[in-house]
Protein backbone atom coordinates (compact mmCIF):
# COMPACT_ATOMS: atom_id res chain seq x y z
CA UNK A 1 0.00 0.00 0.00
CA UNK A 2 1.02 3.38 -0.86
CA UNK A 3 0.36 6.80 -0.18
CA UNK A 4 0.30 9.12 -2.36
CA UNK A 5 4.05 11.32 -2.05
CA UNK A 6 4.57 14.89 -3.30
CA UNK A 7 6.77 16.47 -1.62
CA UNK A 8 8.79 19.60 -2.20
CA UNK A 9 11.40 21.64 -0.32
CA UNK A 10 13.39 24.37 -1.56
CA UNK A 11 16.45 25.95 -0.61
CA UNK A 12 15.63 28.26 2.48
CA UNK A 13 15.76 32.18 2.17
CA UNK A 14 17.23 34.22 5.37
CA UNK A 15 14.20 36.38 6.53
CA UNK A 16 14.07 39.40 4.94
CA UNK A 17 16.91 38.59 2.57
CA UNK A 18 14.76 39.81 -0.45
CA UNK A 19 12.39 41.65 0.87
CA UNK A 20 8.60 41.96 -0.32
CA UNK A 21 9.68 39.73 -3.54
CA UNK A 22 11.17 36.75 -0.66
CA UNK A 23 8.21 36.98 1.75
CA UNK A 24 6.17 34.05 -0.30
CA UNK A 25 8.70 31.76 0.34
CA UNK A 26 9.88 32.61 3.57
CA UNK A 27 9.96 29.40 5.51
CA UNK A 28 11.49 26.03 7.30
CA UNK A 29 11.23 23.36 5.30
CA UNK A 30 9.26 20.42 7.05
CA UNK A 31 11.62 17.35 7.23
CA UNK A 32 9.36 13.88 8.47
CA UNK A 33 11.72 12.28 12.06
CA UNK A 34 11.52 9.22 10.04
CA UNK A 35 13.69 7.77 8.21
CA UNK A 36 15.88 9.25 10.53
CA UNK A 37 18.52 9.95 8.15
CA UNK A 38 16.09 12.02 6.06
CA UNK A 39 17.29 15.42 6.25
CA UNK A 40 21.10 14.55 5.97
CA UNK A 41 20.57 12.50 3.19
CA UNK A 42 18.49 14.77 0.99
CA UNK A 43 21.23 17.57 2.06
CA UNK A 44 23.68 15.70 0.63
CA UNK A 45 21.75 14.89 -2.49
CA UNK A 46 20.84 18.65 -3.13
CA UNK A 47 24.55 19.54 -2.51
CA UNK A 48 25.91 17.12 -5.37
CA UNK A 49 23.11 17.94 -7.29
CA UNK A 50 23.67 21.54 -7.06
CA UNK A 51 27.69 20.89 -7.87
CA UNK A 52 26.80 18.93 -11.41
CA UNK A 53 24.12 21.48 -12.13
CA UNK A 54 26.81 24.37 -11.81
CA UNK A 55 29.29 22.06 -14.08
CA UNK A 56 26.69 21.67 -16.94
CA UNK A 57 25.64 25.36 -17.01
CA UNK A 58 29.43 26.32 -17.29
CA UNK A 59 29.28 23.48 -20.28
CA UNK A 60 25.90 25.40 -21.56
CA UNK A 61 27.60 28.80 -21.23
CA UNK A 62 30.62 27.85 -23.54
CA UNK A 63 28.13 25.79 -25.80
CA UNK A 64 26.45 29.56 -26.42
CA UNK A 65 29.43 31.25 -27.18
CA UNK A 66 29.90 32.79 -23.32
CA UNK A 67 32.42 32.92 -20.78
CA UNK A 68 32.28 29.67 -18.34
CA UNK A 69 31.17 31.95 -15.56
CA UNK A 70 28.02 33.41 -17.48
CA UNK A 71 25.92 31.91 -15.05
CA UNK A 72 27.73 32.71 -11.87
CA UNK A 73 27.50 36.04 -9.79
CA UNK A 74 24.22 37.96 -10.19
CA UNK A 75 22.37 35.42 -12.72
CA UNK A 76 23.49 32.12 -10.52
CA UNK A 77 26.08 32.81 -8.09
CA UNK A 78 23.71 32.05 -5.33
CA UNK A 79 21.29 29.83 -7.13
CA UNK A 80 17.95 28.98 -6.00
CA UNK A 81 16.81 25.63 -5.82
CA UNK A 82 13.86 23.52 -5.42
CA UNK A 83 13.81 19.61 -4.81
CA UNK A 84 10.92 17.21 -5.35
CA UNK A 85 9.19 14.00 -4.38
CA UNK A 86 6.30 12.97 -6.34
CA UNK A 87 4.98 9.56 -6.66
CA UNK A 88 2.86 8.56 -9.19
CA UNK A 89 0.51 5.27 -8.47
CA UNK A 90 -0.15 2.56 -11.10
CA UNK A 91 -2.88 2.96 -13.78
CA UNK A 92 -5.64 0.96 -12.99
CA UNK A 93 -7.18 -1.36 -15.38
CA UNK A 94 -9.81 -2.15 -13.42
CA UNK A 95 -12.11 -1.66 -16.18
CA UNK A 96 -9.11 -1.97 -19.40
CA UNK A 97 -8.84 1.95 -18.81
CA UNK A 98 -6.63 4.02 -17.51
CA UNK A 99 -8.32 6.00 -14.50
CA UNK A 100 -7.95 9.92 -14.73
CA UNK A 101 -4.66 11.16 -16.09
CA UNK A 102 -4.41 13.15 -13.21
CA UNK A 103 -4.27 10.59 -10.75
CA UNK A 104 -1.52 8.94 -11.77
CA UNK A 105 0.54 11.84 -14.18
CA UNK A 106 1.30 15.32 -14.96
CA UNK A 107 0.12 17.50 -17.16
CA UNK A 108 2.56 19.10 -20.11
CA UNK A 109 4.34 22.15 -18.70
CA UNK A 110 7.79 23.96 -18.70
CA UNK A 111 9.81 24.11 -15.72
CA UNK A 112 10.57 27.08 -13.96
CA UNK A 113 14.41 27.73 -13.81
CA UNK A 114 17.60 26.72 -15.34
CA UNK A 115 17.69 23.60 -15.47
CA UNK A 116 15.90 20.23 -14.27
CA UNK A 117 17.39 17.23 -13.16
CA UNK A 118 14.88 14.21 -13.51
CA UNK A 119 15.77 11.04 -11.50
CA UNK A 120 13.05 8.29 -12.63
CA UNK A 121 12.46 5.35 -10.93
CA UNK A 122 14.02 2.58 -13.37
CA UNK A 123 11.95 0.16 -15.65
CA UNK A 124 9.22 2.63 -15.93
CA UNK A 125 8.52 4.82 -18.53
CA UNK A 126 6.23 7.46 -17.74
CA UNK A 127 7.99 10.49 -18.75
CA UNK A 128 7.28 11.88 -22.08
CA UNK A 129 8.75 15.23 -23.87
CA UNK A 130 7.50 17.36 -27.54
CA UNK A 131 9.79 17.61 -29.64
CA UNK A 132 10.52 20.39 -32.21
CA UNK A 133 8.21 18.65 -35.18
CA UNK A 134 5.13 18.24 -32.12
CA UNK A 135 5.29 14.84 -31.23
CA UNK A 136 5.18 13.53 -28.13
CA UNK A 137 8.34 11.11 -27.05
CA UNK A 138 8.97 9.05 -24.08
CA UNK A 139 11.82 9.78 -22.25
CA UNK A 140 12.38 6.63 -20.77
CA UNK A 141 15.07 6.17 -17.73
CA UNK A 142 18.56 5.11 -18.14
CA UNK A 143 20.44 3.67 -15.24
CA UNK A 144 22.66 5.88 -13.74
CA UNK A 145 21.83 8.82 -15.79
CA UNK A 146 19.24 11.95 -15.33
CA UNK A 147 16.79 13.03 -17.80
CA UNK A 148 17.71 17.17 -17.92
CA UNK A 149 14.92 19.46 -18.53
CA UNK A 150 15.94 23.27 -19.64
CA UNK A 151 14.03 25.68 -17.93
CA UNK A 152 11.99 28.78 -18.83
CA UNK A 153 14.62 31.32 -17.30
CA UNK A 154 17.25 29.55 -19.57
CA UNK A 155 14.99 30.00 -22.55
CA UNK A 156 15.06 33.55 -21.98
CA UNK A 157 19.16 34.20 -21.29
CA UNK A 158 19.59 31.92 -24.28
CA UNK A 159 17.58 34.61 -26.25
CA UNK A 160 15.20 31.41 -27.64
CA UNK A 161 18.76 29.24 -28.62
CA UNK A 162 17.34 26.96 -26.36
CA UNK A 163 13.45 26.20 -26.20
CA UNK A 164 12.14 24.94 -22.65
CA UNK A 165 11.15 21.69 -22.85
CA UNK A 166 7.55 21.31 -22.68
CA UNK A 167 6.86 17.71 -21.07
CA UNK A 168 4.60 15.63 -19.34
CA UNK A 169 4.14 12.64 -17.08
CA UNK A 170 1.56 9.11 -17.58
CA UNK A 171 1.94 6.12 -15.77
CA UNK A 172 0.55 3.48 -17.98
CA UNK A 173 2.39 1.11 -15.94
CA UNK A 174 0.54 -1.28 -13.16
CA UNK A 175 3.43 0.07 -10.63
CA UNK A 176 3.79 2.64 -8.59
CA UNK A 177 6.37 5.00 -9.79
CA UNK A 178 8.50 7.75 -7.83
CA UNK A 179 10.49 10.39 -9.17
CA UNK A 180 13.17 12.82 -7.59
CA UNK A 181 13.29 16.22 -9.53
CA UNK A 182 16.31 18.96 -8.63
CA UNK A 183 15.33 22.30 -10.29
CA UNK A 184 18.38 24.47 -10.43
CA UNK A 185 17.13 28.21 -10.93
CA UNK A 186 19.21 31.20 -10.91
CA UNK A 187 19.70 33.73 -7.83
CA UNK A 188 16.20 34.40 -6.07
CA UNK A 189 16.28 37.94 -7.30
CA UNK A 190 18.18 37.27 -10.17
CA UNK A 191 17.06 39.72 -13.36
CA UNK A 192 17.02 37.22 -16.49
CA UNK A 193 17.18 38.69 -19.67
CA UNK A 194 18.54 37.25 -22.98
CA UNK A 195 22.88 37.11 -22.87
CA UNK A 196 24.68 39.96 -25.06
CA UNK A 197 26.23 36.86 -27.10
CA UNK A 198 23.03 35.25 -27.45
CA UNK A 199 21.85 38.63 -28.70
CA UNK A 200 24.30 38.81 -31.29
CA UNK A 201 23.52 35.43 -32.47
CA UNK A 202 20.41 36.12 -33.32
CA UNK A 203 20.98 39.26 -35.35
CA UNK A 204 20.80 42.10 -32.45
CA UNK A 205 17.41 40.74 -32.15
CA UNK A 206 16.32 40.47 -28.33
CA UNK A 207 13.31 38.20 -28.30
CA UNK A 208 12.25 38.29 -24.32
CA UNK A 209 11.70 40.80 -21.83
CA UNK A 210 13.86 40.90 -18.46
CA UNK A 211 12.18 38.74 -16.05
CA UNK A 212 12.95 38.61 -12.21
CA UNK A 213 12.87 34.93 -11.37
CA UNK A 214 11.32 35.49 -7.80
CA UNK A 215 8.30 36.76 -9.06
CA UNK A 216 8.09 34.15 -11.96
CA UNK A 217 8.49 31.54 -9.20
CA UNK A 218 5.92 33.10 -7.27
CA UNK A 219 3.46 33.62 -10.06
CA UNK A 220 3.65 29.95 -10.99
CA UNK A 221 3.56 28.57 -7.57
CA UNK A 222 0.40 30.89 -6.87
CA UNK A 223 -1.14 29.71 -10.09
CA UNK A 224 -0.61 26.42 -10.93
CA UNK A 225 0.17 24.27 -7.93
CA UNK A 226 0.17 21.03 -9.38
CA UNK A 227 3.33 21.29 -11.66
O1 LIG B 1 7.96 12.72 -12.89
C1 LIG B 1 8.70 13.14 -13.77
O2 LIG B 1 9.37 12.39 -14.50
C2 LIG B 1 8.82 14.63 -14.05
C3 LIG B 1 8.18 15.51 -13.01
C4 LIG B 1 8.14 16.93 -13.47
O3 LIG B 1 8.09 17.23 -14.63
C5 LIG B 1 8.16 18.05 -12.48
O4 LIG B 1 8.10 17.77 -11.28
O5 LIG B 1 8.24 19.22 -12.92
FE1 LIG C 1 8.56 19.30 -14.90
Amino acid sequence: MHFQLNSKCYKELKQGMYGALGKPMEGCNQWPHYPPNFKELMEEYISLCTEVSRKIMRGIALALGGSPDEFEGERGGDAFWVMRLIGYPGASTANGKCTSENDIGCGAHTDYGLLTLVNQDENITALQVRNQAGEWISAPPNPGTFVCNIGDMLKILSNGLYESTLHRVINKSQTYRVCVAFFYEPNYDAAVEPLEVCVRKRGGTRKFEKAVYGEHLVSKVQTNFVT
